[in-house]
């Protein structure tokens, strides 16, 4: 029987914990606190992220890394993107020699600008073959009532996808895969900062001209990126591209989009960062996506006047003409 661990006990870490028991992997959940991992174990529930979800009684939970490890064939990461070199360097020397590492988390490390792939290479001294990701249009809101959705699996190993898949693969849950590990991840990352530029104009009250302009120009930011990086273009019309894109800058249940939203509003970066809960990936990786960007010489204006409105100050409506008043260009320039 397949054996997972997944560290994290968040919203998308217990839920893909759920979806991989539901599957028939044999499934245990890391997590720092004493009281979540008993709330899982005894009552099979997570009350702080998912509270009235039922979940699977064959998920176990432990607050022992070593003991989770043990025999695991995956071994899913699903904390903050920024604490995962930290985490990481502590699992380390207990994760069994044949595992494979898997991402959920969809950011780019400050500081080094590194995919989460390229941080587990690093940190647990693995090569790119014994590393996936997991990512798509997969909000937790949806998916904890098991309403249909899909994802993609990607890795350099076609083994190692295929062997992800079927773990997680449910009739409610359709996993696709995909060799292009970089166009999965950037999808994931960068999508997050254009749901929050779309909900810094929802709050605005701009219309859907407006909305469909962001989306569709923030894909072509990602696809600039993507090119510049080696990603397969193709990748971003996928689920892991398109299909997150318009997930997550549409729905109400996305944490990034709602944090724009309350900054549209007016409210200040503090009280935003009060009402959210949750990990929002993009206030920190815009930074980190625009540093990216920088290194390979790649314009991505909405992420810019992004970290201008998260970061430095800049208000809503000077982001807004800074983006009408650029030069006019070809609709294809960089791509
Ligand atoms: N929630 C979703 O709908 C969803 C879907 C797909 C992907 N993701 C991605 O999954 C990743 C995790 O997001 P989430 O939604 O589970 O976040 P979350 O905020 O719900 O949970 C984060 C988890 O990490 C733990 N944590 C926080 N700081 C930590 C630290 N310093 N060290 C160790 N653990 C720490 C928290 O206690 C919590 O268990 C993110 O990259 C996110 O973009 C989320
Ligand atoms: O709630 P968000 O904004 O972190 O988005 C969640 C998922 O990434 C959607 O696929």
């Amino acid at each position: 029987m397949t054996k997972a661990v997944v560290f994290g006990t968040g919203s998308w870490g217990t839920t893909f914990a759920m979806i991989l028991a539901e599957a028939g992997t044999s499934t245990t959940l890391w997590g720092r606190r004493a009281e979540v991992v008993e709330a899982v174990e005894q009552r099979h529930e997570n009350p702080e992220y998912l509270p009235g979800v039922r979940l699977p009684p064959s998920l176990r939970a432990t607050t022992d890394a070593a003991e989770a490890m043990e025999d695991a064939d995956f071994v899913v990461l699903a904390v903050p993107s920024q604490t995962l070199r930290g985490n990481l360097a502590t699992w380390q020397p207990h994760i069994p020699d044949h595992a494979v590492l898997v991402s959920l988390m969809k950011g780019i490390e400050l500081r080094t600008s590194k995919r989460m792939s390229e941080v587990i290479c690093d940190v647990a001294d693995v090569p790119a073959e014994r590393v996936a990701v997991v990512s798509g249009p997969n909000l937790v809101g949806e998916l904890i009532r098991r309403e249909p959705a899909a994802t993609v699996v990607a890795s350099v190993d076609d083994k190692v996808t295929g062997r992800l898949q079927e773990a997680c693969h449910l009739p409610w849950f359709r996993a696709y895969t995909n060799s292009d590990v970089v166009g999965v991840e950037l999808g994931g990352a960068v999508k997050n900062v254009i749901a929050l530029a779309v909900g810094v104009a929802a709050g605005m009250g701009l219309g859907d001209n407006v909305r469909a302009t962001l989306m569709t120009r923030g894909l072509a930011e990602i696809s600039r990126l993507g090119a510049a990086l080696g990603a397969d273009p193709h990748t971003f019309a996928g689920l892991a591209g398109m299909g997150d894109l318009v997930a997550t800058c549409t729905s109400p249940l996305s944490r990034n989009r709602t944090f724009g939203e309350n900054l549209g509003r007016g409210m200040t970066l503090a009280e935003t960062i009060a009402a959210t809960r949750q990990t929002a990936e993009g206030v920190k990786s815009c930074e980190s996506v625009l540093d990216l960007a920088r290194k390979h010489d790649v314009e991505m204006p909405i992420t810019e006047v992004v970290v201008g409105v998260v970061h430095d100050g800049m208000t809503p409506r000077e982001a807004a003409v800074m983006l009408m008043s650029r030069t006019p260009k070809p609709e294809r320039y960089g791509v």
